[in-house]
C-alpha cells in the first residue's frame, strides 16, 4: 500500500531543497498518482522550494491523444502543478515502441537543466516487464538488474519513487483518492514486447507460481547488488593496475584472465567516456592493443574519445581534432583563435631566454607550447623533421600527436615554420622549449 509518508521520505532522501522537477505526465493512472503526491508534497513542504511541471508527451499515435493533453492540463489546474505538453513525430517505419520511448525521454529532457530531476511512474510490474526484454536483448547482470529507484542520467537525475509498489497499489491508491484517468487501448495491443509480456506472459507465470512477480524482482535486485560488488573491486582493481585510475598497464593487464580482464577495461571506459563498450569493441581493443606488437599505433575510436596505447599503457583521450590543415601569420602579441573552439593563444615574446611561449591557455588535459625551431622549414608544413621527431623522442611526446601539430608560419612567408604543439601532458614534464635545443 502507498502512504503519504513513505513517499515523502523516499523524496526527501533524493530530492534537494530548491530543486526543479519534471513530471512525466502520460494522463495513465500511474503518473496521476505520480502528480498528486507530488501536489501533496509540494503543499506540505513549501520551504522545500520545488520548481515542479507536469509534461505531457504527445506520440500523435492514438486519435485521443489531443483528448489525453485537455485531461492532463485539467489534473495539473486543479493542483499546484505547471503543465507542459510536446508533440513529438514518430518514424513509423521503425521499431515504433523503441523508437517512441527514445524520443519521449528526449523530449522530456528538453524541459531539464543539467542538475534537474526527472520523475516517472514506473512501478514493481514495469519492473519485471523490464527483465523479460533486458533477457531477449541478451543482457548481462547489469541489464537484468533492471531500473533503478534513483539514477543519474545524461542531463540531470530520474528518480522513479512508486517503483517499489505493484500495480494494485497504484490501483488502490487512486481508487481511495477518487482519481479519475486516462485508458491508452495501446495497451491492449500484444503486438507492443511490454504488452505482450504484461497480458501473456506474465499472468500465466503468476497463475501457476503465485509468487513469481516476487521472486523475479528479489532475483533483480540479487544482480543488482552483485553487479555494484563487482564494480567495486574492479574499480579497486583499476587504481592498482594504473597510474592514478587514468592509464592502464599493459602488461598487468596481460595477466589477467579473459573475464577480468574484458570486465576491467568495460568498467575503466565507461569511468572515462560514459560510453558502455559493446563485447565487440571489447574484444578489439583486447587484440590491437594489448596482445599486438609493442611498436604498433592503434586508434579505436569510442564516442568523442579514442583509446590509444603508449609506452606500455592503455590511455583514453578526447577526440582531438586534427589540426596539422590549421596554418596562420603569427604576430607577437596578438590572440590566435584555433579552431573546434580549442581555445586561443597570445604569443608572448621572452628576449631573456630567447623563447617564444605560449601562455597554458587551453583546457586541461592540452597544453601548448611554442617552439621556435630555427633553421627547421618545413615547405607544406607536413613533415615532422628528424630534429623535431629527437626532441619529440626526448619530451615523451607520444608519436601521434607528433602528427597531429598545426604549423603556424612566423613573420613573412620565407621566416621558419613554427610548431604549434597541441598535446596531452602524459608525462607530466614541462613542455617548453628554446631553440637551442632543437638545434643541437
Ligand atoms: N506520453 C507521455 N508523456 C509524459 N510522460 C510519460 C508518457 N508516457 C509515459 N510517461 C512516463 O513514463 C512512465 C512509464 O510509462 P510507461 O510504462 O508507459 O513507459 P514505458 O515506455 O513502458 O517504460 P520505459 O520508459 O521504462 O520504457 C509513466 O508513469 C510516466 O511517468
Amino acid at each position: 500500500m502507498i502512504t503519504y509518508e513513505d513517499f515523502e521520505s523516499l523524496t526527501k532522501k533524493h530530492i534537494p531543497h530548491n530543486a526543479s522537477v519534471v513530471l512525466g505526465f502520460s494522463g495513465g493512472v500511474d503518473s496521476c498518482v505520480l502528480v498528486t503526491l507530488f501536489d501533496n508534497f509540494v503543499k506540505k513542504n513549501k520551504k522545500f522550494n520545488l520548481t515542479v511541471k507536469a509534461v505531457y508527451i504527445d506520440h500523435g499515435l492514438s486519435k485521443k491523444s489531443v483528448q489525453w493533453e485537455k485531461f492532463c492540463y485539467n489534473f495539473c489546474k486543479t493542483k499546484n502543478i505547471t503543465f507542459y505538453s510536446k508533440k513529438i513525430l514518430l518514424n513509423k517505419e521503425s521499431n515504433i515502441e523503441a523508437n517512441a520511448r527514445h524520443k519521449r525521454y528526449e523530449a522530456l529532457q528538453s524541459f531539464m537543466n543539467d542538475g534537474d530531476y526527472l520523475v516517472t511512474g514506473h512501478h514493481a510490474n514495469d519492473q519485471v516487464e523490464t527483465l523479460f526484454l533486458s533477457l531477449k536483448r541478451a543482457s548481462g547482470p547489469r541489464g537484468l538488474s533492471g531500473m533503478s529507484i534513483f539514477n543519474k542520467r545524461d542531463v540531470g537525475y530520474h528518480f522513479r519513487p512508486l517503483l517499489k509498489y505493484p500495480k494494485d497499489a497504484i490501483l488502490e491508491f487512486a481508487q481511495t483518492y477518487n482519481l479519475k484517468w486516462v485508458e491508452d487501448e495501446s495497451n491492449e495491443s500484444v503486438k507492443f514486447d511490454r504488452n505482450f509480456i504484461r497480458k501473456d506472459i506474465v499472468p500465466r507465470l503468476s497463475e501457476r507460481w503465485s509468487n513469481f512477480q516476487s521472486s523475479a524482482l528479489i532475483s533483480m535486485k540479487l544482480c543488482s547488488k552483485q553487479d555494484s560488488l563487482l564494480q567495486e573491486l574492479v574499480e579497486e582493481k583499476i587504481n592498482f593496475i594504473s597510474n592514478s585510475g587514468k592509464a592502464l598497464s599493459i602488461e598487468k593487464l596481460k595477466n589477467m584472465s579473459e573475464e577480468l580482464l574484458l570486465y576491467t577495461l568495460k568498467i575503466w571506459v565507461k569511468k572515462l567516456s560514459n560510453i558502455t563498450p559493446s563485447s565487440k569493441g571489447l574484444n578489439t581493443i583486447i587484440k590491437d592493443f594489448i596482445f599486438s606488437k609493442h611498436d604498433s599505433n592503434p586508434i579505436y575510436k569510442i564516442g568523442d574519445y579514442q583509446v590509444r596505447k603508449f609506452q606500455f599503457f592503455l590511455y583514453i583521450i578526447p577526440d582531438y581534432k586534427d589540426l596539422t590543415y590549421f596554418s596562420t601569420a603569427l604576430k607577437i602579441n596578438e590572440k590566435i583563435h584555433l579552431p573546434h573552439n580549442y581555445g586561443q593563444i597570445t604569443i608572448i615574446s621572452n628576449p631573456k631566454k630567447n623563447i617564444l611561449r605560449f601562455p597554458d591557455k587551453l583546457e586541461y588535459p592540452l597544453r601548448i607550447t611554442f617552439c621556435p625551431p630555427k633553421g627547421l622549414i618545413y615547405p607544406n608544413g607536413k613533415t615532422v623533421g628528424k630534429k623535431f621527431k629527437k626532441w619529440a623522442q626526448e619530451y615523451n611526446i607520444p608519436s601521434w600527436e607528433r602528427k597531429r601539430l598545426p604549423f603556424l608560419y612566423y613573420g613573412n612567408s620565407l621566416a621558419a615554420i613554427v610548431g604549434l604543439f597541441v598535446c596531452t601532458n602524459f608525462s607530466g614534464q614541462d613542455l617548453s622549449i628554446d631553440h637551442q635545443r632543437l638545434d643541437k
